[in-house]
C-alpha cells in the first residue's frame, strides 16, 4: 500500500530548511534541484546518469507530451515512469506556461486556452480539467495546477486579472485532481512584482489547502532583487509544513538566495541548456569551453567532482569537442552541469543541518569569483 504524500522538515537555519518529500516513487531530499525532462528525456543524458548526479525528481512536460506522443499513448505504454525508464519521482507542469511561450494562435478564456501545435498546427484546448487529466495519464507524482503566468514588467490590471484567473483555475484543478496515495497537486502563487497581490494570492490558495505551493510568475525578466523581494513577502504566507517550489529558477546564485528565503524545490533549463551550448557551471563559476583559452588546458573541469564528465576529461578535450560540434560535448557538459547543481544542493542540505548555511553560501560565491580573476 503506497504511503500518503508527505513533507518532513529535518532542520532549519534561519528561513532555510532541509527536509524530505515522500511520493509514490520515492523520497526527495530538499532543497532539491529538479532536472528538466522535456520530451520524456533529460536532453543528451541517460536516466541512469541523471540519477548518478543525485537527482531525485525529473520534470515531465505536459505541453510537449500531449502533442507528441500523446498523453493517452503514454498511459497505454505504462505511464511516463515506465516510458522514460525513470522509476523515481516525476513532477509535471500543467502545460499552461509553455502554451503561452511555444504555441501559435493562443486564446485565453475563463474556460481555458485554445492553441495550435507548434509542431503541426493542429488545434488543441487546455483547461484545468484537461491538464489534470493529462498529468494523471502521464502518471505524475506531483501535478501542477493550471495557471496563467504574465511577463514582467507589466501593469497592475493585467497582473491582477491573471492572478485572479489563476485562483479560479486553482479551485478547478484541485477539484479535477484524481491522484492516489503518494500523489499531490500543487498550487501556484501569482501576483507578479506587486506585494499586496502576492499576499492575496498566497492567502487564497492556503485557504484551499494544497499539499504544496509553487511560486510562479517570477524569473520572467525581473531583476534578481525584485524576485528576492517577492519571496520575502510571499514565503511567510505559506505553511511551513508544506513544500515551496520556485518555478523556473535559476542560476547557482539564485538558488542560494532562494534557499536562504525558505524555498525547497527548483527547476531550471539553465544547466542542461547551457551544457548543450558549451557552457559549464562549476565551483569556480561559469566556464565557456568554446573560448580559445582552454585549447591547451590539460586540467579537468573539477578534479574533486564525483562526476566522470567533470573529473576524467581535460578542458582542452571538451574545448575540442565543442569547437568540432561533437555530440559528446553536449552529453559531457550537460552531465557536469547537472552534477554541479546537485552537489551545490547536497552541500546546502548539509550546511543547513549544521547551522552554517550563511557561511556555505559565502564560500560558494567566493569560489565563483576565483575563475573570473
Ligand atoms: O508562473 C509560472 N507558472 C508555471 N510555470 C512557470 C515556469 C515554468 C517552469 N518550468 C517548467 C518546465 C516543465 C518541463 C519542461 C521545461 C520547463 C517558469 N519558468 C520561469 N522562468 C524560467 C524561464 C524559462 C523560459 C522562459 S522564462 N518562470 C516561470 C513561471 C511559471
Amino acid at each position: 500500500m503506497t504511503e500518503p504524500f508527505s513533507f518532513t522538515v529535518h532542520a532549519t537555519d534561519g528561513a532555510a530548511r532541509t527536509g524530505t518529500i515522500r511520493t509514490a516513487h520515492g523520497d526527495v531530499a530538499t532543497p532539491a534541484f529538479m532536472a528538466v525532462g522535456t520530451a520524456a528525456t533529460v536532453k543528451a543524458m541517460q536516466m541512469r546518469d541523471v540519477r548518478e548526479t543525485g537527482t531525485d525528481v525529473v520534470l515531465g512536460n505536459t505541453y510537449h507530451l500531449m502533442l507528441r506522443p500523446g498523453a493517452e499513448r503514454v498511459a497505454e505504454l505504462g505511464g511516463l515512469h515506465k516510458f522514460s525508464n525513470w522509476p523515481h519521482t516525476i513532477l509535471t507542469d500543467s502545460g499552461g506556461f509553455q502554451v503561452m511561450s511555444l504555441a501559435k494562435l493562443r486564446k485565453v478564456t475563463e474556460h481555458g486556452v485554445t492553441f495550435q501545435s507548434h509542431i503541426d498546427g493542429s488545434k488543441h484546448v487546455l483547461t484545468p480539467e484537461r491538464s489534470m487529466e493529462i498529468q494523471a495519464l502521464l502518471g505524475s507524482d506531483i501535478q501542477m495546477q493550471f495557471d496563467e503566468c504574465v511577463d514582467l514588467p507589466n501593469g497592475r490590471d493585467e497582473i491582477d486579472r491573471a492572478m485572479r484567473l489563476s485562483l479560479r483555475w486553482a479551485e478547478r484543478s484541485k477539484a479535477a485532481f484524481q491522484g492516489g496515495p503518494g500523489q499531490a497537486v500543487f498550487a501556484i502563487v501569482q501576483g507578479g512584482d506587486i506585494a499586496d497581490l502576492r499576499v492575496e494570492s498566497a492567502r487564497a490558495l492556503v485557504k484551499m489547502d494544497f499539499p504544496g505551493y509553487a511560486i510562479g510568475g517570477l524569473a520572467v525578466g525581473e531583476p534578481q532583487e525584485v524576485m528576492a523581494r517577492m519571496l520575502d513577502v510571499t514565503v511567510p504566507e505559506l505553511p511551513s509544513n508544506r513544500p515551496r517550489y520556485l518555478m523556473g529558477v535559476g542560476t547557482p546564485d539564485d538558488l542560494l538566495l532562494s534557499i536562504e528565503r525558505g524555498i525547497d524545490m527548483f527547476d531550471c533549463v539553465m544547466p542542461t541548456r547551457a551544457g548543450r551550448h558549451g557552457l559549464a557551471y562549476t565551483r569556480f563559476g561559469r566556464i565557456n569551453l568554446k573560448n580559445a583559452r582552454h585549447a591547451n588546458d590539460p586540467t579537468p573541469l573539477d578534479p574533486e567532482s564525483n562526476c566522470p564528465a567533470a573529473r576524467d576529461y581535460s578542458r582542452a578535450y571538451l574545448h575540442h569537442l565543442v569547437r568540432s560540434g561533437e555530440l559528446l560535448a553536449m552529453t559531457l557538459i550537460t552531465w557536469a552541469n547537472l552534477a554541479y547543481y546537485q552537489s551545490l544542493m547536497a552541500g546546502a542540505r548539509t550546511a543547513i543541518r549544521e547551522g552554517r548555511f550563511a557561511d556555505y553560501a559565502a564560500e560558494a560565491r567566493a569560489g565563483w569569483a576565483r575563475e573570473r580573476e
